[in-house]
């Protein structure tokens, strides 16, 4: 039997955390024959729904689920942890723009991360979900020298799950036969989905649609997707998201399918123009629990221009948080 891995999530008692506790637990994440020690933090108030998230887990009976920890104190849940899910933050409502939430969270990542340089696993994995989650994850890097500022990476894969969807219903082919998707850039409106490279059942794809959907629909709904989920349902999307960090993280530890990549937001090593440091979509292929963006591919003009807005952007954001990195 292995030795458990300690998972770490943060607002596991909020919509994401609810959807992503249980499928961590049951071993969707990082396999059926690993066991975890879930740690869940919470705020101080809601400790009492944590306990009943606590009480849920247990009576599922999960083989792989070692033993939970459930806290209001970071130093205690991010003690030993080998991923950290960071999911707490408030969302946005109907009108916000992911920035809106920069003062309200930033404060929350600033602690995490000083709590994660503290206490974790130095090699801790930590992907940040609470949004904006590219400038967040800068704030927790920059607030812990000590780990590996490799290992702090944003979520960007549930625009990436989107684009394949979108264009999955444009073609009639199954979303299992759609290759090389990249999200660049920012997890906000101005992120920038790239089907120059990516393939249906072999073929380019931007043979199979016209210009003028890929740049009027596909890219505006892939954009604004959160928007649309917040306006269908009053609340912003929850398991899907939940989903993607589950696929985030399994890729990253367990690899990438031969001949595809996958999007993560990572730290730029100043690849495709984007300065180092900066946290950013890049396409990533993950082999020996390690990721490695990929190398070479062409920019034309169309793509540059929309790569560089959603640098300028991020560049905007940082600069709302200048004192907290
Ligand atoms: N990156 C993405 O693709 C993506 C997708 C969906 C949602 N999100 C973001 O994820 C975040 C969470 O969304 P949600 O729908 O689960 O929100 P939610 O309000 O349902 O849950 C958030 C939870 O976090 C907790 N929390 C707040 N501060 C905390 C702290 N300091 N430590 C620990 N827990 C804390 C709250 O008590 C709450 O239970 C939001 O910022 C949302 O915008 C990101
Ligand atoms: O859009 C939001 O505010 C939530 C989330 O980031 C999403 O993309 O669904």
């Amino acid at each position: 039997m292995k030795s458990p891995v300690n998972v770490a999530i943060t607002g596991a008692a909020g919509q994401i955390g609810y959807a992503l506790a249980f499928r961590v637990a049951s071993g969707q994440m990082l396999g059926p024959d690993q066991p975890v020690n879930l740690h869940l933090l919470e705020i101080t108030p809601a400790l009492g729904s944590l306990q009943g998230v606590v009480m849920e887990l247990n009576d599922c009976a999960f083989p792989t689920l070692n033993k939970i920890v459930a806290t209001d104190d970071a130093k205690v849940a991010f003690k030993d942890c080998n991923v950290a899910l960071l999911v707490g933050a408030r969302p946005r409502g109907p009108g916000m723009e992911r920035k809106d939430l920069l003062l309200a969270n930033a404060q929350i990542f600033s602690a995490q991360g000083k709590a994660l340089d503290a206490v974790a696993d130095r090699n801790v994995r930590v992907l940040v979900v609470g949004n904006p989650a590219n400038t967040n994850s800068l704030i927790a890097q920059r607030n812990a020298p000590n780990l590996n500022a490799r290992n702090f990476t944003a979520m960007v894969r549930l625009d990436h799950n989107r684009a394949l969807s979108q264009l999955s219903e444009k073609t009639g082919v199954h979303f299992n036969n759609i290759r090389k998707a990249i999200i660049w850039g920012n997890h906000s409106a101005t992120q920038y989905p790239d089907l120059h490279h990516a393939t249906v059942d072999g073929k380019p794809a931007l043979s199979l649609v016209d210009q003028k959907w890929y740049a009027e629909t596909f890219i505006p709904v892939v954009q604004q997707r959160g928007a649309a989920i917040i306006k269908a349902r009053g609340a912003s999307s929850a398991a899907s998201a939940a989903s993607a960090a589950i696929d985030h993280v399994r890729d990253w530890v367990k690899g990438t399918a031969d001949g595809d990549w996958v999007s993560m937001g990572v730290p730029s090593d100043g690849s495709y123009g984007i300065p180092a440091g900066v946290i950013y979509g890049f396409p990533v292929t993950c082999k020996n629990g390690d990721y490695q963006i990929v190398q070479g591919l062409s920019v034309n003009d169309f793509s540059r221009q929309r790569m560089e807005a959603t640098h300028k952007e991020l560049l905007e954001e940082r600069d709302g948080v200048k004192e907290l990195i």
